[in-house]
């Protein structure tokens, strides 16, 4: 009786387990939809799959934004909001633009979401 006992907790628990991480993955997956949607991701889809050099203007090393921004400058911010400061940053060909530097708890999050893209994804993204 007891081992049937015993047998149902680990049962229940490695069941409990199962159901957690699969929400855990629903839930990530939502937000990185959310995002998508949100920073208009289909239409830079849409752009890249018509027009390859886009694709490329849109991969920024760090350090091209840091020049880009005079290092976070504080005289660059635009503004923020809950996720992180808007700078003004001028591309080294002089196009003018808005980046946004994410907070630590979003960066954070941002990558463990990147960590489960496959690795060919992965590696378009360096900060
Ligand atoms: N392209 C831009 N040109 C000028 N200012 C901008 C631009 N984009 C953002 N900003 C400034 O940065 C502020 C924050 O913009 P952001 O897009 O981060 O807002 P948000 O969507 O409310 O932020 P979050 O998603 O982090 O809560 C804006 O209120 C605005 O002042």
């Amino acid at each position: 009786m007891g081992v049937a006992i015993g047998a149902v907790v680990i049962l229940s628990f490695f069941i409990a387990l199962f159901i957690s991480k699969k929400i855990k993955h629903r839930r990530a997956q939502m937000l990185k939809r959310h995002f998508f949607l949100k920073n208009r991701g289909q239409l830079l889809q849409q752009l890249v799959s018509q027009r390859a050099d886009i694709a490329e203007r849109m991969v920024i090393t760090l350090e091209e934004i840091e020049k880009a921004t005079n290092n976070f400058d504080k005289t660059r911010e635009l503004g923020g909001g809950g996720h992180g400061m808007v700078y003004k940053g001028i591309l080294s060909d002089l196009h003018v633009v808005a980046m946004k530097k994410p907070k630590k708890w979003f960066r954070r999050r941002l990558m463990s979401s990147l960590m489960r893209l496959p690795s060919y994804h992965r590696s378009t993204i360096e900060m």
